[in-house]
């Protein structure tokens, strides 16, 4: 029989969490972590990478520019030093028509002069491109006075004498102009004049800029020209805006643009390259590029956005496929428990699913399986030994009453006849006594006692044998217990005597005729093998007198003591006294 507390959930099964979603869980969040690390782990390298490429990037072009701009002032000191040393300038009238027409040829060959001119050596320009400020003097310009000494390459300056013949700049920005100048001497060594050339500041600005140009605009990426003072020469804008406060564009703590700036609180990449000419072209220029941190690494924001995005969308397919592959795992699980609980409630074999996806589910099925067969045999057999045990203890009981029902049927009947023997007659005596003194006064009924006794019965042993005596002492029974009813009690009360217990009686005649009706009928009865056989009796009627059931069966006696004296096969009666 099951266990009441078998069948109860020793947990609160419902309130824990399933399998599946335990297990999605866990899987999409792993996937999750593994793809956010895997992701930032990459995001972090490609961070890394494009910094140090775009650094790389800045110092590369701070270096391609300076190293352009520098070799570009030396070519163009270079020009004029063997402009100077010409023989139609050295051994020839400065004046000659001539020197213009060298002078406007390499104009024609250099965009980037806006003027070339030779001077005396007062000052006095002679000849000129275009010839502008033939005649003028131009003593006291640094570059004259510088020239007449040595190769001369001048620093940017506003345009002084030529501000108003050059057209101006259709940015507004004013006219400016590096000065490159050469002493002109003859063979002797003596000064004849100086040449002279004026490269427009534009000329610069465009070199710096077609390097800053290789890179994309959307990189940012911009070239900055400072002085010997550190000053901006280039962009304008920031010139002027450094002009106005001495604050902007702060160096570097260490001195020099390296690596990562702030600048106006923006983060940048920065590299300072100086314009190193190594000659008198050498102005202590120095390029500085800079390039906005954001710009430079937008890029790596993108890739970060493709790299969340993909990770999201990997996450989410992991997390599906998780997803499938609990519900894989614990729909058998589910099925194995749903089977199990089959078997608690139905008591039978269900058919067992056979969908176990892995080797480990099937075995777990299997052994489910088995241990449920298990399990149902073993309760079979203990239904069927339970069954079997009820028959045979109600198979003992039912021995056990009869075997009880026998020995009280001993325990109260005489062997011989089967009447009730002389204790069960005492037991129904004392009953009679008691009935009698409890109802007999209202009633006015009460018990009679027979004593029926065979005549001569010694001699029937005696003739015939004791066989022959005990059938007749059983025929006697039968007599007695055919003449009287069957609520009355006849027992053996010793050897050949009877007694019968009448209830209920009226009066002594009622007693006396069955009395009667006993001898009569024994009297006429033939008894096989041995021939008539006579009974004495003595009657007698309860009395109120008596003390015990003793009282009552001497008084019975006396009267049959008195039958027997009387002559035998006769009936007396004794009442009280
Ligand atoms: N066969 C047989 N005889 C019994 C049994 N019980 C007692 N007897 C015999 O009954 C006889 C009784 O003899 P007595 O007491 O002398 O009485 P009686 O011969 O009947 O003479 P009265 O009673 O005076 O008529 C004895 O011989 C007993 O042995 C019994 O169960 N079977």
């Amino acid at each position: 029989m099951p266990d009441s507390h078998d069948d109860a959930p020793s947990r609160p099964v419902r309130r824990l969490p399933s399998l599946r979603r335990k297990l999605s869980l866990v899987l999409g969040g792993l996937a999750l972590l593994i793809l956010t690390l895997v992701g930032g782990y990459l995001g972090w390298m490609a961070t890394r990478g494009l910094h140090e490429a775009q650094q790389t990037a800045v110092r590369t072009t701070a270096q391609f520019a300076a190293e352009l701009l520098a070799s570009e002032l030396r070519d163009r000191e270079r020009e004029i030093e063997l402009l100077s040393a010409a023989p139609h300038l050295v051994e020839g009238a400065l004046d000659a028509p001539g020197v213009r027409g060298s002078l406007e040829r390499r104009m024609a060959q250099h965009d980037e002069f806006a003027w070339m001119g030779v001077a005396s050596a007062d000052g006095t320009v002679l000849q000129a491109s275009g010839g502008q400020l033939v005649g003028r003097s131009v003593a006291d310009r640094p570059w004259f006075i510088e020239g007449r000494e040595h190769t001369h390459v001048g620093d940017v300056h506003e345009a002084k004498l030529l501000a108003s013949l050059v057209p101006a700049r259709p940015d507004g920005e004013p006219t400016r102009f590096i000065d490159f100048a050469a002493p002109i001497r003859d063979r002797t060594g003596r000064l004849r004049g100086v040449v002279a050339a004026h490269a427009q500041w534009h000329w610069v600005v465009g070199m710096v800029e077609s390097v800053t140009r290789r890179h994309s605009p959307d990189s940012g990426m911009e070239a900055l020209i400072l002085d010997r003072q550190g000053r901006v020469l280039y962009p304008q804008a920031l010139k002027v805006a450094q002009a106005a406060d001495a604050r902007v564009l702060p160096r570097p703590a260490s001195g020099r643009f390296e690596g990562r700036h702030d600048i106006d609180g923006q983060p940048y990449l920065t590299w300072e390259e100086p314009v190193q000419a190594r000659t008198r072209a050498d102005l202590g220029w120095r390029i500085v590029v800079r390039q906005p941190l954001a710009l430079a690494l937008r890029p790596v924001r993108e890739l970060q956005r493709e790299l969340v995005l993909l990770g999201l969308l990997a996450a989410a397919a992991l997390t599906l496929a998780a997803l499938l592959l609990a519900r894989r795992i614990s729909r058998p699980v589910e099925q194995l428990a749903r089977m199990a609980e089959r078997v608690q409630a139905e008591r039978r074999m269900p058919e067992f699913p056979d969908q176990a996806a892995v080797r480990e589910l099937a075995r777990l099925g299997d052994a489910m399986g088995g241990m449920a067969r298990a399990l149902l045999a073993t309760e079979r057999e203990l239904r069927e030994a339970n069954q079997t045990l009820d028959a045979q203890v109600a198979q003992r009981t039912a021995e056990l009453q009869a075997a009880n029902a026998a020995l009280a049927h001993l325990a109260t009947r005489d062997p011989l006849t089967g009447l009730h023997n002389r204790r069960s007659l005492d037991a129904r005596l004392a009953e009679a006594l008691a009935l009698d003194r409890r109802y007999g006064p209202q009633s006015g009924r009460v018990h009679g006692l027979l004593l029926v006794d065979a005549d001569h019965f010694k001699r029937i042993n005696d003739e015939f044998g004791h066989a022959a005596g005990d059938a007749v002492l059983r025929q006697l029974a039968t007599v007695l217990q055919s003449c009287v009813r069957t609520t009355d009690v006849v027992a053996r009360f010793g050897g050949e005597e009877f007694a019968v217990l009448l209830p209920e009686l009226a009066d002594a005649r009622e007693a006396m005729r069955a009395a009667e009706k006993i001898r009569s009928t024994v009297a006429a009865a033939t008894f096989p093998g041995v021939g008539p056989v006579t009974v004495s009796c003595g009657v007698t009627l309860a009395w109120p007198g008596d003390v015990d059931a003793q009282a009552l069966v001497e008084r019975a006696d006396v009267a049959l003591y008195e039958a027997k004296r009387g002559g035998r096969n006769m009936v007396v009666l004794k009442a009280a006294s």
